[in-house]
């Protein structure tokens, strides 16, 4: 289940081919709900954003391997590679930020 609260960003994706960032899921670069989730059985986490308007959709649904390489560019702009794609997080607000980091950095040490 879900290890805390929700930090609210955009969701977004690296378009390598145009060297821009896009509303991950398409459409207007509005907030979403990102969570930190763990599955106790396979100790697995993984990183779940959904659309805060208009209609919950998922958009970030992305696993978080223990090699993971999470980057805090800048501390309301967070990012990582995931296979071939990678993800940015543009927080809201940076207080919120920094404790959904902190998060992410200590399943990636182990939960
Ligand atoms: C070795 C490696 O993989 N390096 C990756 C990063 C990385 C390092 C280590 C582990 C994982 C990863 Cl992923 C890499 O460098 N990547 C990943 C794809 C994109 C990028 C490549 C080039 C561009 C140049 C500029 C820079 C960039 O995107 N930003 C600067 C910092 C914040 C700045 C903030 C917000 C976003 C909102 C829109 C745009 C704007 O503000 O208008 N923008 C920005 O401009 C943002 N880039 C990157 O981050």
């Amino acid at each position: 289940g879900s290890t805390g609260s929700c930090a609210r960003a955009v969701v977004l994706l690296y378009d390598d081919t145009h060297k821009q960032w896009v509303a991950a899921g398409g459409g207007p670069q509005t907030l979403s709900c990102v969570q930190l989730y763990h599955h106790p059985g396979a100790n697995a986490f993984r990183l779940v954003g959904r659309k805060m308007q208009p209609d919950q959709q998922v958009v970030l649904n992305c696993p978080l391997g223990r090699g993971l390489r999470y980057s805090q560019a800048t501390p309301q702009f967070h990012q990582w590679r995931e296979a071939r794609r990678v993800w940015g997080l543009s927080f809201g607000a940076p207080h919120e930020a920094a404790p959904f980091a902190a998060a992410v950095l200590r399943a990636l040490r182990g939960g």
